[in-house]
């Protein structure tokens, strides 16, 4: 089991034997995101995700980088993620155009509060090149993603998404999709396994819901390098909490010789 695909964040590397584990924040204002933060702090993550899109406040620039600032303050050296989701691919609703989140990712990597950032594959490559210039600029990493919240998409396609982010230059590529059967999780792992030997960054990928739960915890034993987990709240179907992960992940890998 080889990994060479080494991206570090503040001391954290991706792209090892030693999935990170990152826990969301979904809290629609900065007092419950704040509270959200306390608690899952002790808990110990590798990574925090602040999925914006359910913060009421997203409009107002300034109050979404003052609560960047004060996330980031509380986390100490944890990894910050800033992502908005979009809603065709299982986010909230928003009231930003496209343009105006481009703008609002670009604020962020300026203020310099977060270590990373998602945008979806699905903008168009002036965007996303532009996206991609301006976060390596300020010395953010960039994941490009993809989801699909009601089915997998056949092999050949999470494939193309992965190697798609790739040549955009992201720092990480990210695909999370639903599968219908335990073939489809098998699909996804499958496909984590031969993107991660052909490919040059890390990969995270994710089988959602009770089926795909699996795959959060030994999609790493086949080259995915994030695991998301529920800290307080869950982001996303199937998460669990990340203790138990944990402790999950702890067995398995002494099983691995890892
Ligand atoms: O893309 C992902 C992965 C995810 O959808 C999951 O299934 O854990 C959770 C999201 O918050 C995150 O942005």
């Amino acid at each position: 089991m080889e990994r060479t695909k080494k991206v570090s964040i503040r001391g954290k590397s991706l792209g090892t034997t030693q999935p990170l584990i990152c826990t969301p924040l979904v809290g629609s204002d900065t007092d419950q995101i704040m509270s959200e933060v306390a608690k899952i702090r002790p808990k110990e993550p590798d990574m925090v995700e602040w999925r914006v899109d359910f913060f009421k406040n997203l409009g107002n620039t300034t109050a979404v980088i003052e609560t960047a600032s004060k996330i980031r303050e509380a986390l100490g050296r944890i990894p910050l993620l800033f992502t908005i989701r979009s809603e065709k691919e299982g986010g909230q609703p928003i009231s930003l155009t496209e343009k105006e989140k481009m703008q609002l990712y670009a604020k962020v990597c300026e203020s310099g509060n977060i270590d990373l950032i998602d945008c979806e594959l699905f903008h168009d490559d002036e965007e996303l090149l532009w996206l991609r210039q301006v976060s390596k600029e300020y010395d953010v990493r960039l994941i490009l993603s993809y989801h699909h919240f009601h089915l997998t998409p056949g092999y050949e396609e999470i494939l193309n998404k992965l190697l798609k982010a790739e040549s955009y230059g992201a720092d990480m590529a990210k695909v999370a999709v639903m599968p219908t059967s335990t073939d489809d999780v098998l699909v996804l792992l499958k496909a984590t396994q031969d993107a991660h030997k052909q490919m040059n960054i890390p990969i995270i990928t994710i089988s959602m819901g009770n089926l795909g739960a699996i795959t959060r915890m030994i999609g790493w034993f086949f080259g995915s390098s994030v695991t998301f987990a529920v800290g307080e709240n869950h982001s996303a179907p199937g998460q669990i909490p990340i203790d138990d992960l944990k402790t999950v992940l702890k067995i398995i890998q002494r099983s691995a010789g890892v």
